[in-house]
């Protein structure tokens, strides 16, 4: 049978476990589920932290909220975030893969083509493509929208069976029980219009597109009949227990 494919999109608020660093915790969380995965799913990712695992290292003579700061940044701890994945993932037997790209990569045929078909020989020969922005010539996400909006395109571009964006809820919980102590997640959506009320424009220390980037990338994912399931990353083994229905999370189809 032919393996399933998810796109797993990875914010820095999981990637840190909301600390000031990547976690090589979480990363070897997330290599041990997929190594766990690996003969019924495929799996590339959609990972930002690049800037986070900068931050471990550096101060810039610069104010930190600049855009071009925040570019910098990116350009250093990309191949530092890239060393962690590599060196966690391969202890588990997986390889890994760099991909950088921007959404205007996605606007033209030759690109677009370029890409699938990049990925498909990566994912063939059993490396997992990480991408991220490419934040020297784009500017998108780290502006607007946590790489939520990247994975979206991605996924319907490589034809995913499943959008899954790891973050630092247990999926989208309802306005009314937001503030409780113990929020009610709405575990199934069928109807984006509907769950748009449900949203507020707060955002976790870390996030910058909050929930609604991932409404809009759930409407990308959806128009090409693709699934979105929106997990807590913080949370051990999430994939694994969102697959077997142990955790509550947001299914949106
Ligand atoms: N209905 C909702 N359910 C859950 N979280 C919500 C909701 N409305 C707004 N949020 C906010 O969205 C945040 C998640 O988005 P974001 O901060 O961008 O995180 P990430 O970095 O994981 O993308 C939550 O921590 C919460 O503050
Ligand atoms: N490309 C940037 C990601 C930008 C961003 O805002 O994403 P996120 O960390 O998910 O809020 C990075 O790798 O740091």
């Amino acid at each position: 049978m032919a393996k399933k494919r998810i796109l797993l999109k990875l914010g820095s608020n999981t990637l840190t476990k909301e600390t000031n660093h990547i976690s090589r915790g979480k990363i070897e969380d997330i290599g041990m589920q997929i190594a766990a995965l690996k003969d019924d799913y495929e799996f590339i990712i959609v990972s930002s932290g690049a800037i986070a695992a900068a931050k471990q290292f550096v101060k810039l003579d610069n104010h930190d909220k600049d855009v071009f700061v925040k570019q910098a940044l990116a350009s250093i701890g990309q191949p530092h975030l890239m060393r962690i994945y590599n060196e966690n993932f391969s202890d588990l037997g997986l390889h890994t893969s760099q991909c950088l790209l921007s959404y205007s990569d996605f606007e033209k045929k030759q690109t677009k083509a370029n890409i699938v078909n990049t990925i498909n020989v990566l994912v063939k020969n059993s490396y997992i493509p990480i991408i991220n922005e490419n934040d020297t010539v784009a500017t998108d996400e780290i502006q607007f929208g946590d790489n939520d909006k990247l994975a979206a395109l991605t996924a319907v571009l490589l034809n995913v069976d499943i959008l899954i964006i790891a973050t630092n809820t247990n999926g989208i919980y309802t306005k009314a029980s937001i503030k409780d102590e113990f929020p009610e997640t709405i575990e199934l959506v069928t109807d984006l219009e509907l769950l748009q009320k449900e949203i507020g424009d707060s955002k976790s220390s870390h996030g910058t597109g909050g929930m609604q980037s991932k409404i809009d990338s759930a409407a990308i994912a959806k128009a090409a009949n693709i699934e979105t399931w929106i997990i807590n990353g913080l949370e051990d083994n999430f994939i694994l227990k969102a697959l077997k229905n142990e955790i509550p999370f947001t299914k949106i189809i």
